[in-house]
């Protein structure tokens, strides 16, 4: 390997390592939770992905090298074992394992609502899709847009397709919680009252809306709780994108242009739940959207 080559290897080498060693710090703290971790663990490259099982273990209280060995054993997971190269069965047994050992792995009360973001064609519209079938319980937030309908796209049900003159009158009266102008194109918004009085209600509300629009309801309400949705890599985002077949290829490159800041903004969000499965991403998303009082 030439020289160059063996010292941008090395340097990458210590700044995992650090970033290792950071995560395992913000575990045992508590500052991460272990739900947390085990998700973006399902993301290659990532210091989650590269956590020994033992390591992952030792951070829980109460659990001690030799227990941590025991627990190890119990789910059938070998001491050489990397959260990332986890198979489906073994993260299946340590997700159950986490979840009874901190109470069902909800995070915090029951939020007023819930943000759904992250970059174009990751699966936000179909999870969502998917909760809307499966959780009646739940109900989403109808934006409104200036975009064209897709084909099968019902006005009032998707979106309520206004012109750019009926967009300004919403500006105009302050009817909009959120709006953003996405993919440097349509203008999008959040129709204030039905989140608040679903909020007044107690009921579960779900918002599908892009980053500057999360952006905006924190400000606006810091209790909302924001969920980043992140694909599995980069390229199944791009082959969702073209294989959705919805944009042509102009649209695309604007898209996944918006798409790259977007996945950098990750961490400003609460939660990350990586859509590889709907129905599983959809599950955990509705598990925090209950809260601890469900
Ligand atoms: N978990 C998944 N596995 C495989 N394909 C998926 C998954 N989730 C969504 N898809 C597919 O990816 C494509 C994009 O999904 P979708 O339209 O829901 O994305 P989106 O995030 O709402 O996009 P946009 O922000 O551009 O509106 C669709 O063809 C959908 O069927
Ligand atoms: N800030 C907001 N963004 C929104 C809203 N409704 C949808 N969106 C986002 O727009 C893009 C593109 O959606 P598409 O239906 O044209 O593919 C996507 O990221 C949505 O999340 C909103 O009210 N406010």
């Amino acid at each position: 390997m030439p020289e160059v080559d063996r010292v941008a290897a090395n340097r990458a080498a210590i700044a995992a390592r650090q970033a290792r060693a950071d995560l395992k710090r913000r575990l045992r703290s508590g500052e991460v939770s272990p739900f947390r971790v085990l998700e973006q663990s399902r993301l290659p490259d990532t210091p989650a992905a590269s956590l020994r099982i033992t390591d992952f273990l030792l951070s829980f209280p109460a659990i001690g090298a030799v227990k941590a060995e025991r627990v190890r054993e119990d789910l059938g997971i070998s001491e050489r074992k990397r959260l990332g190269g986890l198979g489906k069965l073994q993260r299946d047994r340590l997700e159950a394992f986490v979840r009874e050992r901190t109470g069902g792995g909800r995070v915090g009360p029951r939020p007023p609502l819930t943000v759904l973001a992250g970059p174009t064609a990751v699966g936000k519209g179909t999870v969502a899709t998917y909760i809307r079938e499966h959780y009646p319980e739940v109900q989403l937030s109808v934006s409104a847009t200036t975009r064209a309908p897709r084909p099968g796209e019902e006005h009032g049900r998707h979106y309520f397709f206004v012109d750019d003159e009926g967009f300004d009158r919403m500006l105009a009266a302050d009817e909009l919680l959120e709006w953003a102008t996405v993919h440097n194109k349509s203008r999008y918004g959040t129709p204030r009252r039905p989140v608040l009085e679903a909020a007044e209600r107690g009921a579960l509300m779900l918002l599908e809306i892009d980053l500057q629009g999360a952006r905006q309801v924190r400000a606006s309400m810091p209790e909302a709780r924001l969920v980043f949705l992140a694909p599995p890599s980069w390229d199944e985002l791009v082959d969702r994108l073209v294989g959705r077949g919805t944009e042509d290829e102009e649209e695309r490159t604007r898209r996944l242009e918006t798409a790259k800041v977007e996945l950098a903004a990750a961490d400003e969000f609460d939660e990350v739940i990586v859509n590889d499965e709907v129905p599983r991403a959809a599950a955990r998303l509705v598990e925090l959207m209950r809260g601890d009082d469900a």
